[in-house]
């Protein structure tokens, strides 16, 4: 009797373990623990896991496994243990964690196809079912009754592989394609018929006389200047035809990299690497935190380290933070290590990722640069793990399961002792703070490669210039210095802080903000389409004409959004030329990458934009970084406030004078005199994390205690608060007295989409049962979460308050 043991697709708590399942003799030779499976479930037929296969169960009457989804596993052993720990940790279900560390595709519904790869000939079997046809449907298989063995061993010689469509369109991309109809001949007799002042629609009739190959419709608009009517025009006549055509994207393989090669490093660099590439050598588990300021050369370490890890034949993970996952950095990688370099970032389709994922998964590739899911890379053999930017929040997870990259990076390091690289110009205080104390190796990179001096920043009080009669949101020093930048046709790089994003609108009668009738949120007004949004619910109107309180007509929007922004710098430098980042005008698919690559091209003298222009961008031409609202987020409701704002003014002061010109840095603040901007403006670091420090300690918050944060929410205001009452007094009662247990306390938002929100705050320094507890205290209310709308959301290392 063999039996797998399989942890199912239903994410509940109920669920939450494995049930075993009877093999049938078919699946004898071909299952393995790590595939996927098919098997009974109540009524239901669902997927799952093989974690284990035995040879006994104790259970009398097992249902059988209906299919097998896998030839090969999709999990390796260190996955399933990786996922058991990833669910343990973060209080999820085993079949999310296992979900999260896999492409999509693997999860979603799809159709599995078999592809030939080969010219030679195949076992009999395969040869008569394919019968002259490169790629057949898998259910052919089934139904010829082929066994599986057979099929598996062809795949392992390369000479098919399985390939999963998935169903939902998203994933594939199609373009218009337009072709002729008809014969030379006839287009030629069309044409004399057009009429002569029908110019468009002869050119691209001659086009096509030329030549019959079909032609995109996007790039015959634009070659002939042509426009959509003039194509329909010609369909009309029946002269041309239009279909869809999917495209495979190779999102970099069309792009040529230049080989680079390794610099000769600095002596700061080199004392930095050293101890990295010891610990590469005697192959063990350490994590160094390195602290490096802006353009100290920090990449140039990761390849070199990389480089060595290639040379022992083993593997390198590269986590970057999403927003600078740019086509610079991946040109950095892949100009150093070619074709051996996978990339793994959330624009790609769920096809590419999963074409990524095969590549790593096969060992086609040596390296793995991407955003927080490549840290599951299923490589087998690693060698380092590098998270550049640690400092990042977007390296936690807010969904299920909620897992922080660096914790998951540690535990593979551990695994495949190797070391694990952090990377920071401002590292959080809970690292540097284990580096001070010898958990981490720390090394340190203090000064820029080519020596030039960090650029000077100047702190402006925006309380002066409004005395002084300023009203803009400009002071005087920022215009006087952006027309000396753009004298010397030079680059500027504004910065406006996410928080004062928000364009509200108010009534200047009577006060009344317009807000979300979902959500305890002002809306926020976007002047394109003239209407206000709620940017939690994505609730909309249009913009009132009239106070809808006191009626009256004085009603008007107020903040800094940076479509607002953009029109006061209009007004007050009319000659500059401004590229505007922010979520509006990067949301389609590579709008992010067109616009920086248009300002690189000096297409534009400003880039103004929110903090995704913070980051890892290196131009040479900007000498002058502009911070429109320093303290923006300063107040908001997060221990981690002052550490947020000082991490973002210091990248962002990092990104001007890279090179040869000199940079300047003007920080506009309506408290200049608060630490964090103080500190930031003067490139002190370690002032910075002792003074933070001395607050954590004495209000006690991370690194000095842990937090695990609890939400409760539902749509009647009174239930969510009595439940979360329930369970703050549970864990008072069974968790240490040294802990405190806060709550029930509204969260800083308290509604949203219509439901009320409710926290319960834990700090504590040990708690050794603290997930059995905090499970044992929600136990109550299982089944009102299963059928009714209560929701309650775990988070044991919270980096959202909101
Ligand atoms: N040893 C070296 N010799 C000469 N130039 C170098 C050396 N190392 C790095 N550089 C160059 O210095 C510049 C800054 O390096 P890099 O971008 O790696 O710094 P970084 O610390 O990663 O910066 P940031 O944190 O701002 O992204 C780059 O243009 C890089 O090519
Ligand atoms: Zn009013
Ligand atoms: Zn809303």
């Amino acid at each position: 009797m063999i039996i797998a043991q399989v942890i199912v697709d239903v994410p509940a708590k109920q669920v939450n373990q494995t049930f075993d399942y009877l093999v049938p003799d078919k699946f004898h030779d071909i299952l393995e623990i790590g595939m996927r499976v098919i098997v009974p479930f109540g009524p239901r037929k669902v997927m799952g896991f093989v974690i284990n296969i035995t040879n006994d169960s104790k259970f009398k009457r097992l249902r059988k496994i209906i299919d097998v989804l896998d030839l090969t596993p999709v999990l390796t052993d260190e996955m399933i243990e990786l996922g058991k720990w990833v669910a343990e940790h973060t209080l999820s279900y085993y079949i999310t964690a296992y979900q999260a560390m896999l492409p999509q595709v693997l999860k979603a519904a799809y159709k599995k196809e078999i592809v030939r790869l080969t010219e030679d000939e195949l076992i009999p079997e395969l040869e008569v079912l394919f019968a002259g046809r490169d790629v057949i449907n898998f259910d052919e298989i089934t139904k010829a009754n082929i066994p599986y063995r057979l099929v598996q061993k062809a795949i392992q010689a390369g000479d098919i592989y399985i390939n999963y469509i998935v169903q939902s369109k998203a994933t594939k991309k199609y373009i218009t394609m337009v072709r002729p109809i008809l014969e030379d001949y006839q287009l030629m007799e069309a044409l004399e018929d057009l009429p002569k002042n029908a110019k468009k629609q002869r050119v691209i009739i001659e086009h096509f006389i030329n030549q019959s190959e079909p032609l995109s419709q996007k790039e015959l608009i634009k070659r002939y200047s042509t426009s959509y009517s003039t194509i329909k025009q010609l369909k009309q006549k029946g002269l041309i035809e239009t279909y869809q055509q999917e495209i495979y994207r190779h999102p970099y393989d069309d792009k040529a990299f230049t080989k680079t090669y390794p610099l000769p490093l600095t002596e700061q660099q080199k004392k930095a690497i050293q101890p990295i590439k010891q610990i590469i050598h005697k192959e063990e588990h350490k994590v160094v935190l390195l602290h490096g300021v802006t353009g100290s050369g920090k990449t140039e370490i990761y390849l070199q380290a990389i480089q060595d890890v290639l040379n022992n034949g083993k593997e390198a993970i590269v986590l970057v933070p999403e927003i600078s996952l740019t086509p610079q950095m991946v040109k950095r990688f892949k100009g150093r290590f070619g074709e051996s370099v996978a990339v793994f970032h959330s624009a790609l389709s769920a096809g590419e990722k999963y074409d990524e994922w095969r590549k790593i998964y096969r060992g086609e590739v040596k390296v793995v640069v991407g955003a927080r899911s490549a840290v599951f890379a299923p490589f087998e053999n690693i060698g380092i793990i590098i998270i550049d930017e640690e400092h990042e929040v977007t390296y936690k997870q807010e969904d299920q399961p909620r897992y922080h990259a660096r914790d998951v990076a540690i535990e593979r390091g551990l695994y495949h002792q190797c070391p694990v690289i952090l990377g920071s110009a401002t590292p959080t205080l809970e690292s540097y703070a284990r580096a001070l104390k010898g958990v981490y190796q720390l090394a340190v990179l203090d000064k820029r490669t080519n020596n030039q001096a960090m650029p000077e920043v100047k702190i402006v009080d925006m309380r002066q210039e409004l005395h002084a009669g300023n009203r803009t949101m400009f002071s005087r020093l920022l215009k006087l210095k952006i027309e000396e930048a753009l004298k010397r046709k030079q680059q500027i790089i504004l910065l406006l802080n996410r928080r004062g994003f928000s364009t509200f609108v108010m009534c200047r009668d009577c006060g009344q903000v317009n807000e979300c009738p979902h959500c305890d949120i002002a809306l926020t007004y976007h002047k394109s389409s003239h209407r206000l949004k709620c940017h939690y619910c994505s609730y909309e109107e249009p913009m009132p004409i009239v106070c809808p309180a006191c009626q009256s007509e004085y009603i008007r929007y107020f903040g800094t959004g940076t479509e607002r922004v953009e029109e006061a710098l209009t007004k007050l430098i009319p000659e500059a030329r401004i590229i505007r980042m922010d979520v509006d005008t990067t949301r389609r698919k590579g709008a992010h990458e067109r616009l920086l690559e248009r300002f690189r091209n000096y297409e534009a003298d400003i880039l103004l934009g929110t903090q995704m222009i913070a980051k890892g961008l290196d131009f040479e031409n900007v000498t002058l970084v502009g911070v429109l609202t320093a303290d923006s987020m300063l107040h908001l409701p997060d221990f981690r406030s002052s550490e947020k704002t000082f991490q973002l003014l210091t990248q962002v002061s990092g990104r001007a004078g890279r090179h040869e010109l000199p940079g300047e840095v003007i920080i506009q603040t309506y408290t200049p005199e608060h630490y964090s901007i103080q500190l930031a403006s003067q490139y002190d670091y370690v002032q910075f994390f002792n003074i933070e420090m001395r607050l954590r300690r004495q209000f006690q918050y991370p690194p000095y205690v842990f937090i695990s944060l609890i939400t409760v929410s539902h749509p009647d205001h009174l239930t969510a608060i009595n439940i979360t009452e329930e369970i703050v007094q549970y864990l008072s009662k069974h968790l240490a007295p040294q802990t405190s247990v806060l709550g029930p306390t509204p969260s800083p938002i308290m509604r949203i989409k219509d439901r009320y929100r409710y926290q319960c705050m834990i700090k504590y320094k040990k708690e050794r049962h603290l997930k059995e507890i905090i499970n044992m205290a929600i136990r109550p209310f299982e089944d009102q979460m299963n059928q009714d709308e209560l929701q309650i959301i775990i988070d044991m290392q919270p980096y959202q308050f909101m």
